[in-house]
């Protein structure tokens, strides 16, 4: 017989789900809530958690990281990445094909990283293919494998064994999607205008953040955007633009959508809270594509978050030897380790300096990302049934972030020095603990 009626029990905490704010207790039984309900005694729980004055937000889905596993796993890896995830309230990744080698463009690639993610990862995770001129075959084995969706460039990936789709990879790929009824998120950057300008600036050696930005502009996104959505009305393939920078690329999707086609929108905390002269100052660490834009277009974000415009928040943690971050502008790596500070960006960005209700962001960073990819209510939701997947998060506790909190391999990130309000206390995924800062009575184990 079971001595206790759950494994876990986690009291007095504010729920925050896409709706609406409850305060109750939550019994967590073999990794799922079997209970919220304001008469859960503590005692009844094995292990238990006095959320008193904290927050239990729905585990954050990071629809959007890189860990590099296989092949590149000096830059980060599924241990290490599942950790700052863990640290930053996420319960559950969506690993990129890119990155790692050989890239998940086959089905060997695949299972090659999966065995990998399933030995080394903290928490939950599910794994993007890739589409590559030339892989058209292996994308019903790869479907087959469990893929989440299907991951495509429209310019130049940054790495030589991923390349980017050529229009007529774009339309043969997307058929096939459409036919595996599944769907493709996009990089909508267009190559003819990010390598046509990139070569201007290279020629004449300017290394400054406001050049390298002018030649990845704004409407070189929209561009992207406008073709995918032609090939999305030609095939019936499902799309999800990935790290949009601007409102301004936001509006054809939402022209789209209102047409009815199948498309969703992703940004980044980066495009929400950093800027181009952040890139000046800070240099590489912030260098990323799309680059980072001005103040007025990260207030036009939140205030498109607030219409509820952006379907998604994905980290698009991009990480990388420190080594890989030195040098010039133009020839450092592009991306932004970022997976471990979301939700505190969004928090303080967000909640604290703009008022977007806790349960926008709720909906942003789980409940919106578990619909679009087909896995709610199991995953995204408080609910009976539902994984025990919860962030605990004190909303009012300051903290400047430090160099040595980052769990990630290479400690790099443009919020360091940054001061937030809100920090994670604990990570509760399919029911286990696996990040705690919580301390004496606030926490209990059988003895
Ligand atoms: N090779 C990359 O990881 N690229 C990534 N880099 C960025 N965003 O700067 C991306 O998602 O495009
Ligand atoms: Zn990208
Ligand atoms: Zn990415």
């Amino acid at each position: 017989m079971n001595l206790w009626e759950y494994d876990l029990v986690i009291k007095n905490g504010m729920i925050v789900n896409e709706e609406k704010q409850i305060k109750a207790n939550v019994g967590i039984k073999e990794g799922k809530i079997v209970e919220i309900d304001a008469h859960i005694m503590p005692n009844q729980g094995k292990h238990s958690i006095d959320a008193d004055g904290l927050y239990l937000f729905p585990g954050v889905i990071d629809t959007h990281v890189h860990f590099n596993e296989p092949g590149r796993s000096e830059w980060e890896g599924f241990k290490t990445g599942s950790k700052s995830l863990a640290a930053g309230g996420s319960t559950l990744f969506f690993d990129m094909p890119l990155n790692s080698h050989p890239p998940t463009t086959t089905k060997e690639a695949f299972l090659q990283k999966d065995a990998l993610a399933k030995e080394k990862s903290l928490i939950d995770y599910r794994l993007w293919g890739g589409v590559v001129p030339g892989n058209l075959d292996e994308l019903e084995k790869l479907y087959q494998c469990g893929v989440i969706g299907f991951k495509a460039f429209m310019s130049n990936s940054g790495i030589e064994d991923f390349q980017f789709s050529d229009d007529r990879t774009l339309l043969q790929s997307m058929k096939k999607i459409a036919e595996l009824q599944s769907i493709l998120a996009v990089h909508a950057e267009s190559d003819t205008i990010t390598s046509f300008l990139s070569e201007e600036i290279i020629s004449r050696r300017d290394h400054s953040a406001l050049a390298f930005a002018n030649a990845r502009p704004i409407y070189s996104e929209i561009e992207a955007v406008q073709r995918i959505i032609a090939y999305a009305e030609v095939t019936k393939c499902k799309v999800h633009i990935v790290h949009i920078s601007s409102s301004k690329v936001l509006k054809p999707i939402l022209a789209a959508k209102a047409k009815g086609v199948d498309i969703s929108v992703e940004t980044c905390p980066h495009y929400l809270s950093l800027t181009v002269n952040d890139l000046e100052k800070l240099g590489s660490v912030a260098k990323c594509a799309p680059p980072l834009r001005t103040k007025q277009e990260i207030d036009n974000l939140w205030a498109a978050i607030g219409k509820g415009e952006i379907d998604v928040i994905g980290s698009d943690h991009s990480p990388s030897l420190v080594s890989m971050k030195e040098g010039t502008l133009l020839e450092a790596w592009g991306g932004i380790s970022g997976c471990q500070t979301t939700l505190s960006v969004l928090l303080e960005e967000g909640y604290w300096k703009r008022g977007i209700p806790l349960e926008m962001i709720a909906k942003i960073t789980s409940a919106n990302p578990a619909k679009r990819f087909g896995i709610f209510p199991n995953k995204g939701s408080f609910s009976i049934g539902s994984d025990g997947d919860i962030a605990i998060v004190d909303l009012n506790e300051q903290f400047t972030l430090q160099k040595e909190d980052l769990y990630y391999k290479n400690k790099l990130s443009p919020y360091i020095g940054k001061t937030f309000r809100g920090r994670v206390k604990a990570t509760i995924s399919q029911g286990q603990i696996v990040y705690s800062t919580l301390k004496g009575n606030k926490i209990s184990s059988p003895k």
